[in-house]
């Protein structure tokens, strides 16, 4: 059991560490070492005077599944259930998704019917791509693209439209490049032990366990698509710093580690600009990427495996319009690389959280996500592109997709440099060829975060507290 233990990376993966550390009973000491001015890392939200909370990074988390639940276990145990904001399974936002192609918004079928008939922008009816699937023989590869194993099982329309548009829409990716396996573990395990996708995910694999609580309860009843917070998603860092640093977590902001070195002990030296840690164990939550520069040049096997592992850039673009209305409602909607690869997706913020609109304005809301794995072809150097450039392309998308003339009341633009990990074909053979390394090396060394086994903010929480307790020799 190690008496220190320095979490480096102050994200949610890196917060969610710490907190499974601190509450465990026999808890080591905890350093936790940010870079940055601040936690909470992806999770950035802006709270305007008017009351307003535009969101930068994620803005949405699902409840369903044992990480979701888990996450909400762990919100009432920081006492936010009073904060939940929830989106029921009944809200335009929870049963509306649409796509913009061939110059039109399509929402995307849902229910029998829209099976059976042929809905545009597909040219037949998905009931054809679902049959073809229950007749498709299974592969045997150990992984393939999401585009490939798509066309494969549902057709070539399915993978250029549809999946196309969510790998763009989750990953910020391109389908073509992406693995399966790694991606949508789901999908391909359903192949693997069911032979069709839809019978393996029909039939499922039983339910995970997952910390139940009155929340979780509470979600599946009222079946939520997804929650957030009355003061926005960065108040989950805010929260768990402050129960930190309760438990007596040394919290550092403004402290990059520049450089790992093995001390004579069998711990680590974490050299920092301004002096020197030392711990038994260190729990890597920084990007594989920024792991490769600051591990030791006896390390180098590894390094070049985290190397391998890319992020790609995505520019943010929030706007507020003063007295529009939106053509449809719902969650937003996603466009096709085929119909303009620069453009990622807008989000209706405002149909899904009203509660993030300004103080007593019916303010419309929405974010436009551009680039992705399209970032530089389409905008050049992600450290150099104008916002100004970034504004008008979304103010255009915005005029061109739903018909808003007028000018926003207010915007902010980010460019958010290589913020989603892309798991491309063959990522499951590097992240066990990783896990071999730390085991034959005996380094005291855990990753967790979103450049391993999943990128949403459930998966970070999950990925950290299974390194916890696989640290501390507890059931995972
Ligand atoms: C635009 C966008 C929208 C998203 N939408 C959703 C969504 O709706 N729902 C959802 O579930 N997920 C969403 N995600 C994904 C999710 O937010 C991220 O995958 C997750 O927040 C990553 O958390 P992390 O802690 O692993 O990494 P990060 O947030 O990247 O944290 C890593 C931290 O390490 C620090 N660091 C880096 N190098 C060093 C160093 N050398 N020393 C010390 N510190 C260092 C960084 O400053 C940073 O704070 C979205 C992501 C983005 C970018
Ligand atoms: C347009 C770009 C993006 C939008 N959101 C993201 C990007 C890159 C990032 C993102 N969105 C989700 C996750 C978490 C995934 C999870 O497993 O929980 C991440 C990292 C949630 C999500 N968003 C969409 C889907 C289908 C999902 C998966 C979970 C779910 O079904 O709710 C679709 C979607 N994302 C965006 C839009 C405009 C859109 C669809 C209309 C924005």
């Amino acid at each position: 059991m190690p008496r220190t233990v320095a979490v480096v990376g102050g994200g949610i993966s890196g917060l969610a560490a710490c907190y499974h550390l601190a509450r465990s009973p026999q808890a080591p000491k905890v350093v936790l070492l940010e870079a940055s001015a601040r936690v909470g890392g992806w999770l950035q939200s802006t709270r305007t005077e008017d009351g307003a909370v535009f969101e930068h990074g994620p803005r949405g988390i699902r409840p369903v599944g044992a990480v979701g639940r888990d996450t909400l276990h762990m919100v009432s145990e920081l006492g936010l259930e009073g904060d939940i904001l929830p989106v029921p399974g009944d809200h335009p936002a929870s049963r509306n998704r649409f796509l913009y192609a061939r110059g039109a918004l399509h929402k995307l079928p849902s229910g029998l019917g829209g099976l059976l008939r042929p809905v545009p922008p597909f040219s037949r009816a998905l009931f054809w791509s679902g049959l073809r699937d229950l007749v498709a023989p299974a592969s045997t590869q150990p992984d393939e693209t999401v585009h490939a194993f798509v066309c494969r099982r549902f057709g070539e329309e399915v993978a250029d439209i549809a999946v196309d548009s969510l790998c763009r829409g989750v990953f910020a990716g391109d389908c073509r490049a992406l693995s399966v396996r790694s991606c949508f573990p789901a999908l391909f395990e359903a192949e693997r032990h069911r032979r069709s996708v839809l019978l393996g995910l029909v039939l499922g694999r039983g339910k995970k366990p997952g910390a139940e609580s009155p929340l979780s309860r509470r979600a599946r009843a009222e079946r939520w698509s997804q929650w957030s917070l009355r003061g926005g998603m960065e108040s989950l860092a805010a929260a768990l710093a402050a129960f930190l640093r309760q438990r007596g977590v040394e919290l550092h902001c403004h402290a990059p580690l520049r450089r790992l070195r093995r001390d004579p002990g069998g711990g680590w030296q974490l050299a920092l600009a301004d002096g020197t840690v030392t711990a038994d164990h260190v729990v890597s939550a920084i990007p594989a990427g920024a792991l490769a520069e600051v591990l030791p040049a006896e390390a180098e096997l590894l390094a070049r495996e985290l190397r391998h592992i890319p992020a790609v850039a995505v520019a943010v673009v929030n706007l507020q319009y003063e007295g529009a209305k939106l053509p449809v409602t719902g969650f937003g909607h996603l466009v096709p690389s085929s119909e303009d690869s620069s453009l990622l997706g807008i989000v209706y913020d405002s149909v899904a959280f009203p509660e993030h609109n300004r103080s007593g304005a019916a303010s419309l809301r929405l974010t436009v996500m551009l680039g992705g794995a399209w970032f530089t072809q389409s905008f050049g150097d992600p450290a150099a592109v104008a916002p100004s450039l970034l504004l008008r392309r979304a103010q255009d998308a915005v005029r061109a997709h739903l018909g808003l003339e007028a000018a926003p009341s207010h915007s902010i633009v980010k460019v958010h440099k290589a913020c989603i990990p892309q798991y491309t074909l063959g990522h499951w053979r590097r992240t066990e060829s990783i896990g071999r390394y730390l085991t034959e090396q005996g380094l005291p060394l855990s990753l967790v975060g979103a450049s391993y086994a999943g990128v949403s903010v459930n998966d970070c929480i999950a990925s950290a507290k299974a390194a916890v307790n696989r640290l501390l020799g507890q059931p995972c």
